[in-house]
């Protein structure tokens, strides 16, 4: 229908139509639950039990291919790829070592393994790409994850997340002092938000921005606006975004439903961000007063 082939898991992710179209979502969606089901029927299911046990290994992996910007390193050596000696003198990293983590990925098809110890970026990876050069992401590794939503979200879960998920079950059973399994883990009882505030953590802040960004542009519009009925609602009337981050939500509703005012309410860091955002994609929404975004202070902390 669209005339593309479905594209390659050899190649760098590129927006497609495919992307946008629902039948080949959910076409997609179904190979994907058959396939999974399929792997669960046939394989042994003490490899299959040992797989999920062991996934944290993957979560260690992606985290460590992440922070020491891997991708970008083999972007520039392109599909022919790079030795993994190579790319572990750049990282710091003994050969072997390397070679070991990038095989892991590779045989989950996370990176291609173009000829043996060789690795070269695939569809997966390419996401993690920081979009921008070698030299800009060491120059300031403040700003890194700015402009690669994927890049954030995988470091926000490799890391943050990974380090609550190991209390989970203790905090279920008895949460203390704590407001979640993440603060359990690393002792602080205010809750993450708070934490992201902290001066050695500020970065970790930014970075979750970014990968909050991320969640609106990955959804097609219609998620957002045929969620509600928002041609119902008076024309005036205030939808207030909780917890709206830059409101990368809010903004697909604000483009289809200009009858209505939209306040977004985030945390005080949160907001420089989101009015760069909202100049970037839809300026008039806030000179109109369409659109007005929120600062919360963080001493009327609630839970989330
Ligand atoms: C998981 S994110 C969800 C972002 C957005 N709703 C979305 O779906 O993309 C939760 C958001 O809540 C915000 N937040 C946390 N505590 C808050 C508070 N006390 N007042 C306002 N926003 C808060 C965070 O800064 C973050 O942007």
């Amino acid at each position: 229908k669209h005339g593309t082939d479905y594209p390659s898991l050899d190649d760098p992710f590129a927006p497609s139509a495919l992307n946008a179209d629902p039948v080949a979502a959910n076409a997609s969606r179904v190979i994907v639950g058959a396939a999974a089901q399929l792997i669960a029927t046939v394989r042994d299911p003490i490899e299959m039990l040992q797989d999920h046990c062991s996934s944290m290994y993957t979560a260690a992996a992606v985290g460590f291919v992440n922070s020491n910007d891997v991708a970008d390193i083999l972007q520039v050596s392109g599909p022919q790829g790079l030795h993994s000696k190579d790319l572990g003198k750049k990282i710091g990293v003994d050969a072997s070592l390397t070679d070991r983590v990038m095989r892991y990925l590779a045989t989950r098809h996370f990176f291609r393994e173009v000829e043996p110890n060789i690795f070269a970026n695939n569809k997966i990876s390419s996401l993690i790409l920081k979009n921008k050069s070698l030299s800009d992401i060491q120059a300031d590794p403040a700003s890194k994850y700015d402009l690669s939503p994927g890049a954030a979200m995988a470091g926000h879960f490799a890391e943050e997340a990974f380090m609550g998920s190991q209390s989970i079950a203790q905090y279920l059973k008895d949460p203390g002092p704590y407001q979640s399994p993440f603060n359990m883990a690393i002792k602080d009882t205010t809750n993450i938000f708070a934490w992201f505030e902290q001066p050695d953590n500020v970065w970790r802040g930014r970075r979750f921005v970014t990968a909050m960004k991320g969640g609106g542009e990955r959804f097609p519009p219609e998620i957002f606006t045929s969620a509600i009925d928002w041609k119902a609602l008076e024309p005036g009337s205030t939808v207030v975004d909780v917890g709206g981050n830059v409101g990368s939500v809010t903004l697909p509703i604000a483009k289809s439903f200009p009858h209505l005012h939209y306040v977004v309410q985030d945390l005080e860091h949160v907001i420089p961000e989101a009015k760069e955002f909202w100049k970037a994609n839809l300026p008039e929404a806030l000179s109109e007063n369409r659109v007005e975004l929120q600062g919360i202070p963080l001493s009327n902390l609630f839970l989330i």
